[in-house]
């Protein structure tokens, strides 16, 4: 069974995928929490993986990324993905700079201070850069952890775990700047959220995971 989108294809369909799930299942436990879900992520894509708590939606995240394996079917994805998990994964005792320099490193990109500071900088975080992390509020940490998207070149995709949770009104305003961009690029973007999204270009196209088989 393949799962449902709402909205229609788009001009792009013609463009290899970017990222694509074949027939995949996932168990956790002795628990199936999906199988049969089929998905294609195509450039210039957002997809909004939405369902209930605990219904599977980082377990899905982590597959696509290659981080889990799946109980049956395949991942395919082109070179270059990035994952930004739900846990901001920042060591408490390294300053905001540090951090991202860390961030960076663990993705093998080997980033100059001055390209650093310009991705804090887009997050509105640049002026925090000698802070240590543990005196940050959980909004500013979110920060500093995306700003490994505005570190160029970016990977092509994009794989991003509740991405605005705890952003205020001008944080999910640059995300949601960055996100465009990276569509616009022929980038792609699978994402969850709990709170609806705001960005308007490219429309999201939901995937609604409560509908895959179990
Ligand atoms: N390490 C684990 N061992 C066994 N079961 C697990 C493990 N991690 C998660 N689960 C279970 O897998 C199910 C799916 O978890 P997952 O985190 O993928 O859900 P989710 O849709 O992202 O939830 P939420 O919306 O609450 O973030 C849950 O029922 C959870 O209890």
């Amino acid at each position: 069974m393949s799962i449902t989108t709402s909205a229609p294809a788009t001009t792009s369909d013609a463009s290899a995928p970017l990222l694509a799930a074949n027939a995949l299942a996932c168990r956790r436990g002795d628990r199936v929490l999906f199988k049969g879900l089929d998905l294609k992520l195509l450039p210039g894509q957002v997809l909004w993986l939405r369902g209930a708590n605990g219904r599977g939606k980082t377990s899905l995240l982590r597959l696509l990324a290659g981080l889990s394996t799946p109980e049956a079917g395949t991942v395919e994805r082109r070179d270059g993905l990035l994952y930004v998990a739900h846990a901001n994964a920042l060591k408490e005792d390294l300053t905001v700079l540090e951090s991202l320099r860390f961030l960076a490193r663990l993705q093998g990109r080997d980033t100059t201070e001055a390209a650093l500071v310009d991705a804090l900088r887009l997050f509105g975080m640049a002026s925090r850069r000698d802070a240590p992390v543990r005196t940050l509020s959980q909004g500013q940490r979110r920060r500093v952890a995306l700003s490994r998207l505005a570190l160029a070149p970016s990977a092509p995709v994009w794989v991003l775990d509740e991405p605005f949770d705890a952003l205020d009104v001008d944080g999910i305003a640059t995300l949601n700047g960055l996100l465009s961009r990276h569509a616009q690029a022929g980038g792609g973007v699978v994402l969850t959220s709990h709170q609806a999204l705001t960005l308007s270009e490219p429309a999201p196209r939901e995937i609604q995971l409560d509908e895959v088989a179990r």
